[in-house]
């Protein structure tokens, strides 16, 4: 069956792209960050949350679904969506990055990756055909590849052996999942660590295969931010051109926009949830400690550029005492201010992209932000 194309581009800024990518829950409008939900909630918000804040795509995650509480109960539940009551489009990691994120004990095979559950140290194997079933049950709109993510830093020798394993991982994937097969698309994952000839041969052999999407993975893994940009730079632009562009796990408000200069179209990063449950709030000024004694009686918005519910509503001085009480109210309210000014950047972004004043944003976060391009 001949599949209709799922992605166009409406706009372009140099290498930066305004798309729109189109799912079985809708359709996306790109540049897009997606707010991660592991395990089915992103922590502290829910569902009506998300819509306020103009969340579009959200992330869950293969591997801790399938441990707790089972994509063949969340199947049975009627699937993800369903279950969590999120009506847009979900993505889905692999779970091989968690694999070797969360658990010590693991073993890597041709056949897949052998671990033990970090809950209660069961053993499990994933193979590529099991983490397409397990994606299938949850019935994600973006699936992904198994890969393996070498750590950064790996040498060069170990980053070519783990390329090969990984593409031969992405053909028995979409073996799997042909393409045509369903209404989830499956993205590639290219590879190659820091190393220019080693992720153009890792994106040679996925285009020979073929997905719907291509994700940059291997970077924000330790390697140096200069390692990173050039390989982004190398990169973002030889993705194949009419298919959405993903890089994994990245990144601060700096690395998002230097993205998007570079052809990305897809961002995911717990950034700002984890670091609104730490006190670390970003704004158009920069990055705003709630908890410092100087807020104590400020009666000021946390950022009057903002319109979220948390700007709108309530003060400095609230906030940081919330924070310093330790109240769970605290949680919610500053992560649905931090998602909102990572949202708010990308559909920036793709207003800056149809106006061709991508250059004038960067600048204006590189300002903001003078610590990120470290
Ligand atoms: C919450 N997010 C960090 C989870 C989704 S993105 C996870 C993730 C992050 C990074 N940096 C690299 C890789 C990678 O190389 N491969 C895979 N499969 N996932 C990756
Ligand atoms: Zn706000």
């Amino acid at each position: 069956m001949e599949r209709q194309n799922i992605f166009t581009i409406l706009a372009r800024d140099g290498h930066a792209r305004r798309g729109r990518l189109s799912t079985a829950h809708g359709t996306v409008e790109t540049p897009v960050f997606m707010p991660v939900g592991t395990v089915g909630s992103v922590k502290a918000v829910c569902p009506a949350d998300l819509k306020d804040v103009g969340a579009q795509i959200i992330l869950g995650n293969t591997y801790h679904l399938y441990l707790r509480p089972g994509d063949e109960l969340v199947a049975r539940r009627g699937g993800l969506h369903r279950f969590m009551r999120w009506d847009g489009p979900i993505l889905t990691d692999s779970g091989g990055f968690q694999v070797f994120s969360l658990n010590e004990l693991r073993r890597l095979g041709e056949e897949g990756v052998e671990f033990r559950s970090h809950l209660d140290g069961s053993r499990h194997l994933f193979t590529p055909e099991k983490v397409v079933s397990i994606q299938r049950n949850l019935g994600s709109d973006v699936m992904m590849v198994l890969d393996e993510c070498p750590p950064g830093g790996s040498d060069r020798d170990y980053v070519a052996r783990s390329l090969g394993l990984t593409t031969r991982w992405a053909r028995r994937c979409r073996e799997a999942y042909p393409a045509g097969a369903g209404e989830q698309h499956l993205f590639g994952i290219v590879q190659g660590g820091i190393y220019e000839d080693l992720r153009e041969e890792s994106l040679a052999q996925l285009a020979g295969i073929g997905f719907e999407g291509y994700a940059l993975g291997g970077l924000s893994v330790g390697e140096k931010k200069a390692d990173m940009y050039r390989i982004l730079a190398h990169m973002g632009p030889r993705l194949p051109e009419n298919a959405p562009r993903y890089l994994m796990g990245v990144g601060t408000p700096l690395d998002i926009v230097t993205g998007i200069e570079n052809g990305i179209d897809m961002f995911d990063c717990v950034l700002p949830t984890r670091n609104a449950r730490n006190g670390t709030l970003y704004t158009s000024q920069g990055k705003v400690n709630i908890k410092r004694a100087e807020f104590r009686e400020d009666d000021s918005p946390l950022d009057p550029a903002c319109s979220c519910y948390t700007c709108r509503t309530f003060s400095r001085a609230y906030l940081r005492h919330l924070y310093v009480a330790k109240e769970i109210l605290s949680f919610r309210l500053n992560t649905i201010h931090n998602l909102r000014y990572f949202l708010d950047l990308t559909a920036r972004a793709r207003t800056a992209i149809e106006a061709g004043t991508m250059a004038a944003l960067k600048a204006e976060i590189a300002a903001a932000y003078p610590e990120d391009g470290a």
